[in-house]
């Protein structure tokens, strides 16, 4: 390999400043000094060449380095908008309304010590007394946010439809803008509930099936694409059974990027203890030693991107195991279990928000918001 320009340039530099050093103590111009001369101009040449191509150079690698610094910031950016935080931009009038808002102090060192309210990856879990209602729903109130929520009646379970409605009216997101998305098979069976201002019902008609696990599990493809229809037209979206009901406030505080609720059942079981599918072949397989919490396949939500994207790998990851002739222990609540050990839950709902009727209350639950209903299996499911 050639030796390096610059030092090659260097050695001849400094002779012929040495023959010219030498030329002029002799006072005279021979014509090899001349030549001396001229390397040194040369030289000369060569030096601003240098300087000019090491600014060329770094002209250059800045530029690159801001076309990459744009080209991730473009990335980032064309990734769905939702994905970027769990608060929408603030608005002007958010810090009049905070100017004025009167609230208890925050304090680090007092609070519920009786149960865990972070998660390892950081992400809060809601409790009661762990948050200020009025305060956060001062801070999403000038957003003007829109939650859509979807709950399938199909056959039967449409007779729990009235009370799921007129329970959300009176504790889910009161005095925000709701859409409720029915998705029955027996439109004409729907109760008449009325909704307050900036609240609606719209209803979808959906087959029937004679087998309960189906019409669970088949919710996921009809929330994917219920969330392409919407096209971002809202803000968050929580996906719920209906077979349940409200008893407390369910708001602005359990809103995130990705939400998921605790299942009530299990949250003192040891991980390798939890219902998740543990056959291998299935694709909603978790092995003992994996596995957060186990999170309700009745109760999840967030921001539409993020819910959407759920859903679909839910749905596709079922369809993988019906073709491999597997359906796994819970249907889509194992596949969303799966999904939420890969993607964690931006934000954890506790138990609060997803009890059980026929379970005693534990005292870490000062207030149950939603429950489950106890329900005649044999006589509501099409399929024992
Ligand atoms: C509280 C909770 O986390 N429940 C989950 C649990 O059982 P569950 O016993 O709660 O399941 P479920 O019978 O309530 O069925 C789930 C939902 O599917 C709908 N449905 C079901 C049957 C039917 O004939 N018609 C109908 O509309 C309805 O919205 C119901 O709420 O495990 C299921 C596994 O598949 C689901 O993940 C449920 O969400
Ligand atoms: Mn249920």
């Amino acid at each position: 390999m050639d030796a390096p320009s610059h030092f090659v340039f260097g050695l001849e530099r400094r002779n012929g400043q040495r023959r010219l050093m030498h030329s002029l103590r002799e006072g005279h111009r021979a014509p090899r000094e001349r030549l001396s001369e001229m390397r040194v101009m040369t030289g000369k040449t060569a030096t601003a060449t240098l300087i000019l191509l090491s600014f060329l150079l770094l002209g250059v690698l800045y530029c690159y380095q801001n076309y990459r610094v744009f080209v991730s910031f473009e990335l980032n950016d064309s990734r769905p908008k939702d994905r970027a935080a769990d608060f929408l931009p603030l608005s002007d009038e958010f810090h009049l309304e905070a100017e004025h808002l009167q609230y208890k102090q925050p304090s680090i060192l007092q609070g519920r010590t009786d149960v865990v309210t972070v998660t390892p990856w950081l992400a809060p879990v809601v409790w009661d007394g762990t948050f200020d209602p009025v305060l956060l729903d001062s801070l999403y109130r000038p957003r003007n946010i829109s939650v859509a929520i979807t709950v399938f009646a199909v056959g039967k379970y449409i007779r729990f439809l009235e009370d799921f409605l007129q329970t959300a009216e009176q504790h889910f997101f009161v005095g925000f803008n709701v859409h409720v998305y029915v998705f029955t098979d027996r439109p004409n069976e729907l109760p008449r509930v009325h909704m307050a201002a900036g609240r609606q019902v719209t209803v979808r008609s959906v087959p029937s099936s004679q087998r309960w696990q189906e019409i669970s599990a088949h919710r996921m493809e009809l929330i994917q694409t219920l969330i392409e229809e919407l096209n971002n037209q809202k803000d968050y979206i929580f996906c719920l059974d209906v077979d349940s009901r409200f008893h407390g406030r369910w708001g602005t505080e359990s809103l995130g990027r990705l939400v998921a609720v605790i299942h009530p059942g299990y949250y003192r079981n040891r991980r390798s203890q939890l219902p998740y599918e543990r056959r291998q072949e299935s694709r909603a397989f978790l092995a003992p030693e994996d596995g957060d919490f186990y999170y309700c396949g009745g109760a999840f939500g967030g921001r539409l991107q993020e819910v959407h994207l759920m859903a679909k790998t839910c749905r596709l990851n079922f369809e993988e195991d019906a073709r491999g002739g597997i359906e796994a222990a819970w249907q889509e609540e194992s596949h969303l279990n799966r999904y939420l050990w890969f993607n964690k839950p931006s934000k954890v709902l506790s138990p609060e928000y997803l009890w059980q009727d026929f379970k005693s209350r534990e005292p870490e639950i000062h207030l149950i918001r939603f429950s489950g209903v106890v329900k005649n299996y044999a006589e509501i499911r099409p399929n024992a």
